[in-house]
């Protein structure tokens, strides 16, 4: 593109040489006044000849190639050619004052500016004092005395403009030398990355504004000091390699984040780009552009931990688990030391949840995940993997007794009560535990099986550990299969009920007798409530596995009544969503009138958390079942932080208090403050007219212990264990025998 004329003027006139620069120039080339008269009297008769000479002279460029490219726009050409007319017409014009010097500069420049370097210049100087030559000898045919004084002088003024073109090239170059260089300056000051210019051997030689304000230094201070007194020295391990390659022309650029030491003490992340500028030239330099990402890198890191720690309480996450018991099987094969898992689940979780809202949960959970940190070694990884689920990890363990003993220590730790909005809670937990080598040879086998052992630890009677055994395989069916073995149950009859006789504590006589769900898939083991009945609540299957418990159960007391035995009372659990179904009440009456059971014979018992999630309709419900003549009980009573004066609103003939709580009460005498609780709870209890149930009882002093605060009914191992139902006709019938 030719440029802008009113700018190729403005850069003729800035370039113009002084007047006397001119004639000393004229002087020097010896342009004489005859000279100026020779080629006066030859320009007419030049002029008509013009157009031939410029024509053969745009001939001649375009025989060679590169020429043809810069001439090959026509916009450009047509120019050219202007420009070249006015220029032969000045050229023996005879006036070489600035006007013409300006002419010729604008000419040189115009040139310069499509990339026609000097020699083609030259060249084409050549070429017209060639062609012009034969036609001057031509012209002057009538005075060939004169031609050659004329030649020579257009020799001098050729010389003229020649030196003039050159100096717009020259000037134009240094020009666009000084404009790039003060753009570069522009540049590397203002960049909004660091910039730095480092010798060979990486000593600082210059730094723009904004590396000095990454790095905290003046540019004196840096040029002082060498790169590797701004890294740190693990970095500069891998850096000095790289810059030695750099500098021996081996490697172009290297890349690499890395940290930087800056003057206060501050670590920070750089990305530093360093490139070698003449790679195979003997003093290269180094350029360097630096880049401040420290808060990319924070939030990558936050990224990270959040990626690999559960957001509530910081422990690891199932992810990071995994991970660092790769590191710890590793190090065991080399160490010969066994590895173990601990997995654990809160024992009262939901309840919590439940009747004290999710808030409080989450502090309960936090507060596990603080004792669970409290109780295990450095070394030892704590993880939670969402809900009321935790995973210890121990490395290096030299014998399975360590295990063990965390097991217990977990179980003591939170076993203690922790204070939650106002509430004493005790979580309690099972605690399962699968070993490496002996269970499992990855993370994800070892995490299955501790589950495996937890689950048996919970089917024992929760609160207490279990090493994982290859036998517990057999139960640990996943979630998919039991859900869809559990749709099936009713109708394949896998469905059973065990009997737990319930003890009238005064007499010792079996008064009723609680029905508890067992599942026996066929060829596989017996399937424990705890295993089931959520994914049954959760799918609703609970509401007609629900009925087919209460019409067995009652079908079983009216077939009892008539095998002989006393009218025994059947206890029957309701869960939640059984609780919450439209019909309860109706589905009840139809049961009992299609079996025969009398109502008073029937007890329900629902959980004290199921009547504290909504008061009004459960309270609504209950006194529908009472009205029928069912008895009512609450279950689990002392683990759902209600009042026994709240429970007052409801409809209820008895309470149950919880094996945990018998557990405690037990522990301790009479005169101790459980003791004095538990005595306190059982006259309150009765002075609402309430019967007392303990749940739990395994031992005779328990029994004793309870039977002196004048509890009513009691069942527990102590008496028996959940039996089927011919067999708790046995019992009776031997019980009855031996009086
Ligand atoms: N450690 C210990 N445990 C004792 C002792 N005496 C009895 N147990 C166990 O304590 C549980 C008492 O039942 P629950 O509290 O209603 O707790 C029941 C109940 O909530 C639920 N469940 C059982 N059957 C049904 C059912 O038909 N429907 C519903 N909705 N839930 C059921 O499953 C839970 C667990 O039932 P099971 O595994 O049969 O566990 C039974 C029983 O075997 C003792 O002295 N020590």
């Amino acid at each position: 593109m030719l440029a802008d004329p009113s700018e190729l003027d403005r850069t003729a006139s800035n370039m113009m040489p002084a007047d006397a620069e001119i004639q000393q120039r004229l002087l020097f080339l010896e342009v004489t006044d005859e000279d100026i008269r020779l080629l006066r009297q030859i320009h007419p008769l030049l002029q008509p000849r013009l157009p031939e000479v410029i024509a053969g002279f745009y001939r001649h460029l375009q025989t060679m190639p590169v020429l043809r490219i810069l001439l090959k726009d026509k916009a450009v050409l047509d120019r050219l050619h202007h420009l070249q007319a006015s220029y032969f017409q000045s050229l023996t014009a005879g006036d070489y004052g600035p006007d013409y010097v300006r002419h010729r500069l604008r000419v040189g420049l115009a040139h310069q500016r499509i990339g026609l370097a000097p020699e083609w210049y030259i060249g084409a100087y050549r070429k017209y004092l060639g062609e012009l030559g034969p036609l001057l000898q031509e012209l002057m045919q009538d005075r060939p005395g004169q031609f050659l004084p004329t030649y020579n002088a257009l020799m001098k003024v050729a010389s003229f403009d020649m030196g003039l073109a050159l100096d717009t090239y020259i000037k134009a170059s240094r020009q666009q030398l000084r404009e790039s260089e003060a753009r570069f300056r522009g540049a590397f000051g203002q960049a909004a990355v660091g910039l730095a210019q480092l010798s060979a051997d990486g000593r600082w030689l210059r730094a723009n504004r904004k590396l000095l304000d990454i790095v905290g230094y003046t540019e004196e201070e840096l040029r002082g000091m060498h790169v590797s007194d701004l890294v740190t020295p693990e970095d500069w391990q891998i850096d000095a390699p790289l810059l030695r390659a750099l500098a021996d022309g081996e490697l172009e650029t290297s890349s690499r984040e890395k940290r930087y030491l800056c003057k206060d003490g501050r670590r920070i992340w750089v990305k530093a780009t360093v490139t070698a500028m003449q790679p195979d030239g003997s003093h290269a330099s180094l350029v360097a552009v630096v880049e401040d990402i420290s808060q990319r890198k924070q939030y990558e890191e936050e990224l990270m931990h959040l990626a690999r720690h559960d957001a509530l309480t910081g422990l690891a996450n199932r992810t990071l688990l995994l991970d660092r018991v790769s590191q710890a099987i590793a190090q065991a094969r080399r160490s010969g030391n066994q590895v173990a898992m601990l997995f654990l689940d809160l024992d009262r979780f939901k309840t919590i949840n439940d009747s004290l809202g999710h808030d409080a949960g989450d502090r309960v959970v936090v507060e596990v995940g603080r004792r669970l940190k409290q109780a295990v070694r450095d070394a030892d990884t704590v993880a939670r993997f969402g809900g009321d689920e935790f995973v210890v990890l121990m490395p290096e363990l030299p014998t399975e007794h360590i295990a063990a003993a965390l097991a217990q220590k977990i179980l003591n730790a939170l076993f203690e009560p922790m204070l939650i909005h106002g509430h004493e809670v005790a979580p309690a937990c099972s605690v399962g535990i699968s070993l490496y080598p002996r269970d499992g040879a990855d993370g994800k086998v070892l995490l299955k099986n501790a589950d495996a052992a937890l689950y048996q630890a919970k089917a024992m009677g929760r609160g207490n550990y279990q090493f994982y055994s290859e036998e517990m395989n057999a139960r640990t069916l996943d979630r998919l299969t039991l859900e869809s073995g559990l749709r099936h149950a009713v109708e394949r009859g896998e469905l059973q009920l065990k009997y737990q006789p319930q003890i009238d504590l005064a007499s010792g006589d079996i008064i009723g007798a609680e029905a508890l769900l067992r599942w026996h898939p066929a060829g596989q083991h017996l399937i424990m409530p705890d295993a089931f009945i959520s994914i049954a609540e959760e799918t609703g299957l609970i509401v007609p596995i629900g009925e087919w418990v209460l019409r067995t159960a009652c079908a079983q007391q009216v077939a009892w009544r008539r095998a002989g035995l006393p009218n025994l009372r059947v206890a029957v659990n309701l869960s939640a969503r059984q609780f919450r179904q439209p019909g309860l009440d109706a589905m009840v009456a139809r049961v009992l009138a299609d079996t025969g059971c009398p109502p008073g014979r029937l007890e329900l018992e629902i959980t004290e958390s199921v009547l504290m999630e909504r008061p009004d309709s459960a309270a609504q419900t209950l006194q529908r079942l009472s009205d029928m003549g069912v008895q009512l009980a609450i279950d689990d009573f002392g683990t759902g932080y209600s009042s026994l004066s709240y429970l007052k609103r409801f409809p209820i003939n008895a309470l149950k208090i919880d094996r945990s709580f018998v557990r405690d009460i037990a522990m301790h005498s009479a005169d101790n403050d459980d003791g004095a609780i538990a005595a306190a709870v059982i006259a309150l209890a009765h002075s609402m007219g309430l019967t007392v149930v303990a749940e739990g009882v395994e031992t005779a002093r328990q029994r004793d212990f309870l039977r002196a605060l004048h509890c009513d009914q009691a069942q527990g191992f102590y008496f028996s264990e959940p039996m089927p139902a011919p067999a708790l006709e046995h019992l009776f019938i031997k019980g009855e025998a031996s009086k």
